[in-house]
């Protein structure tokens, strides 16, 4: 990249390439920064009160319930203070894409870039989908002989090699179709569920004749199993699928490389050069671990070394397609810009097309993909979400500084390294083929010192962790047209198991050696590593008050026990200004970034859903693994959608679906909940209600929260209703806990 990035100093271009502002206006920001001031006293005053209750305890039930609360406070506190580094400065940014003009003249001009897609499961990923994704960034507004797409397949599945053969083909159509129609959308199958018209124009049929042509082909070779000969063309064809012999399987198999096109020789309709097309499967052996996709992209950092060697890399997984063919050269409004120096990566935002109204699920993620981003963006930059991301190739080597350069160990690997031969010569793929078998990382610095991160399975997280603190800076990009659409879960328990995944690989990180609170801290500063810490600490660590406050209170108020202070103390107005200036603040950026009251309801919930089941389960497990009882896996998110589960979501109705134990924390506080504020009522009737006012209070928010389960559990008959094993586990869950309490007070 520098030499691209000298050309444009020595041009001493006029007109800027990029421009940032506050994402907030300066008095939201400044209200931001005296409502922390404030909110810190407040949370200081809490402290105290909570010294002194405890020193004022008069038994152990109540010493019990004041620690408690005490230590869930010190956790909240704890996260609170973790996301004011959010707030500090949050930034906006916008690319003037148009003042590169100048510099872009000639092919030479533009820097290559080598597109990793990840797939690992044909039945969950299904091919055509992958085929669509990488279409779109084939079809990119960019030299073609400067775009080379890598499809990295961990199923090792012949399906996927076939649903790739024909994209090649079809590519060769679909290209010069989407220049020549200026077609913004170039993604063939978002192209024709948007342009329903499309049939009036004959050209734009015959594509759709031809694209519904290539799905039925590759729909049929899935369903069967393997590629019949009727769908193989060619002796080459039939070479290529020889290799999946009887003992071929996803999990030991040997390196499949077959390149789909090569630019230099393949030419599209119109006579134009192809970008090249290339397929891999990596040699997969039961004996050595794989890594799942972090070990997928190292050996794609390597196999494009050897074969196209890039600066730039885009990553993308396997469901995220383009939606803007002029992304790369927002990206380039950076990466060509002489001013800024240790760019490690340009971050889009991950955004999903099909979202409900309300987005019952939380998926949007706003504060996890947007806002906390551009807060970190104001810093050094944010962190890497996985996809939809572009690396300069040599941040995976070593640190910014010329000194602290990591050397491969190939020189064909390293990042400077130019190549000379044709993709498809013997030396490049008998190269390619080395360093894509199983063992070849053994002894060298992959996933330690080079490329992807191997420390835990959120390698997204941690290797855009290790990138900040070897000193890289990196960029957030969020323009007004969404760069890349992704696929996401649309029941309940695939969002749970997504995010339990997730924490499991945060709380790896957060309580190895490079805990970002120590760690993180010392390499990139207090505030990034608070940034970072809210991810790894914080989140697993919210399951414990958000456990606490969903069943110690409510138990208590069943028992008739006051924890809080009555309406008419003090103390009162300190929870009461605790409580609603935290949500009051989140709901004020919600709708400041122009969400609705709706999607912000929803959002808080499945925070407090996910604290009642991911973090909790992943606890659980991080727990089990530390002690040696299990080891982890990789579970990829199924990308197939179910009618039935479509139509619930579009309805905005919970779908539970499949019994899981994940289920039962949330169902049994729903039911305690229940009880406790009835029978709140019932005291309050009785004169109690200024003591056990903010217990109600709790009680009747955690119910107005809870609705979607009371259907689940009572009023429905669909597939997706709680499955009633669950609500009687939960059930008997809520009475144990009941019994156990009242024993608990008798005894002490
Ligand atoms: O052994 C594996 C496992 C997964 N993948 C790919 O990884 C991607 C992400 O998997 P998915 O099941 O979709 O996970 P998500 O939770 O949706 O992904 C988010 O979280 C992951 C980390 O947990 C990041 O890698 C992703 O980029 C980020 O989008 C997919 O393309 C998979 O094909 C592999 O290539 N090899
Ligand atoms: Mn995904």
């Amino acid at each position: 990249m520098e030499e691209y990035r000298a050309r444009a100093a020595a041009a001493a271009m006029p007109l800027p390439f990029h421009s940032k502002s506050h994402y907030f206006s300066r008095r939201v920001t400044t209200f931001n920064h005296l409502f922390a001031a404030v909110y810190s006293v407040a949370i200081f005053t809490l402290f105290y009160y909570h010294l002194a209750s405890l020193l004022n305890t008069t038994s152990f039930t109540s010493f019990f319930i004041s620690i408690s609360l005490f230590i869930s406070d010190i956790i909240l506190a704890f996260s609170w203070i973790t996301t004011q580094s959010y707030r500090i400065n949050p930034i906006r940014r916008r690319e003037f894409p148009e003042n590169l003009k100048p510099l872009l003249k000639k092919e030479s001009d533009f820097p290559a870039l080598d597109v990793f897609i990840c797939t690992a499961d044909p039945y969950k990923e299904p091919p055509i989908d992958v085929v669509n994704t990488a279409l779109s960034v084939l079809a990119y507004n960019y030299p073609a002989r400067k775009i080379s797409v890598y499809i990295s397949d961990d199923g090792g599945s012949a399906a996927t090699l076939f649903a790739f053969m024909e994209a090649a083909k079809f590519a060769a159509e679909w290209l010069p179709f989407c220049r020549k129609n200026d077609v913004v959308e170039r993604n063939p199958h978002a192209f024709f569920a948007s342009n329903k018209d499309c049939y009036n124009n004959s050209e734009k049929e015959k594509m759709k004749i031809m694209y519904e042509k290539m799905k039925m082909r590759v729909e049929k070779v899935l369903e069967k199993g393997k590629v019949e000969d009727e769908f193989i063309n060619g002796e080459e064809e039939h070479v290529a699928f020889d290799k999946w012999t009887e003992s071929f399987t996803s999990k030991n198999h040997p390196t499949v490389i077959q390149v789909l096109l090569e630019s230099s020789k393949n030419r599209d309709i119109s006579g134009e050069s192809m970008p090249n097309l290339i397929y891999l499967s990596r040699q997969k052996s039961l004996t050595s671990h794989h890594k799942f996709k972090a070990g997928a992209l190292n050996t794609l950092i390597r196999v494009s070394g050897i074969m196209t060697n890039a600066p730039i890399i885009l990553t993308l997984d396997c469901d995220m397609y383009s939606n803007d063919p002029e992304t790369l050269s927002r990206v380039l409004c950076y990466l060509l810009d002489p001013k800024l120096v240790d760019i490690s990566y340009v971050q889009f935002p991950q955004c999903f097309h099909g979202i409900n109204k309300s987005d019952i699920y939380g998926t949007e993620y706003k504060r996890l993909f947007i806002l906390n981003k551009s807060g970190m963006d104001g810093l050094l930059g944010p962190a890497h979400l996985g996809t939809g991301c572009f690396f300069v190739r040599r941040s995976f080597f070593g640190g910014p500084s010329s000194t602290s350069f990591e050397s491969p160990e190939l020189p064909e690997l390293d990042p400077n390294h130019v190549v000379e031969r044709a993709i498809q010569s013997r030396e490049v793929l008998e190269l390619a083929y080395m360093v894509a078998g199983c063992d070849y990382e053994n002894n060298t610095k992959w996933g330690s010192k080079l490329g992807f991160r191997y420390e835990a399975p959120a390698e997204d997280y941690f290797t855009g962790y290790c990138l900040h603190s070897e000193g890289w800076k990196s960029i957030f990009c969020n323009p007004n047209r969404i760069a890349f659409y992704g696929n996401f879960p649309i029941n309940l328990l695939d969002t749970l198991n997504q995010a339990k995944r997730w924490i499991f690989g945060l709380l790896m990180v957060g309580f190895s050696k490079y805990s970002p609170i120590i760690y993180g801290v010392k390499t990139m500063g207090l505030l990034m590593g608070l940034c970072y810490s809210y991810n790894a600490l914080s989140w697993p660590s919210l399951s414990i008050p958000l456990t606490l406050y969903s069943f110690l209170p409510q138990l208590a108020l069943i028992n008739g026990i006051s924890v809080f202070p009555k309406v008419s103390d003090p103390w009162f107005v300190l929870y009461a200004f605790l409580l609603l200036g935290a949500y009051g603040q989140d709901l004020l950026e919600f709708m400041l970034d122009g969400s609705t009251l709706q999607k912000w309801w929803n959002d808080q919930r499945m925070w407090s859903i996910r604290g009642l089941s991911s973090y909790i389960f992943a606890s659980i497990e991080f727990c089990s693994k530390s002690f040696g009882i299990s080891t982890f896996g990789f579970n990829v998110t199924s990308k197939v959608i179910d009618e039935e589960q479509s139509k619930r979501y579009d309805q905005e109705v919970f779908d539970f679906g499949t019994p899981s134990p994940m289920f039962l924390p949330m169902a049994a506080a729903a039911i305690l909940n229940f009880a406790a504020a009835l029978i709140g009522i019932w005291r309050s009737l009785g004169g109690a209600w200024e003591q056990l006012f903010l217990q109600m209070f709790l009680a009747g928010f955690v119910v107005l929260n809870c609705r979607p389960l009371y259907e689940a559990m009572l009023l429905r008959n669909d597939g997706g209703k709680l499955p009633p094993k669950i609500t009687l586990f939960s059930l008997f869950l809520a009475l144990l806990l009941c019994s156990l309490f009242s024993a608990f007070l008798y005894v002490f």
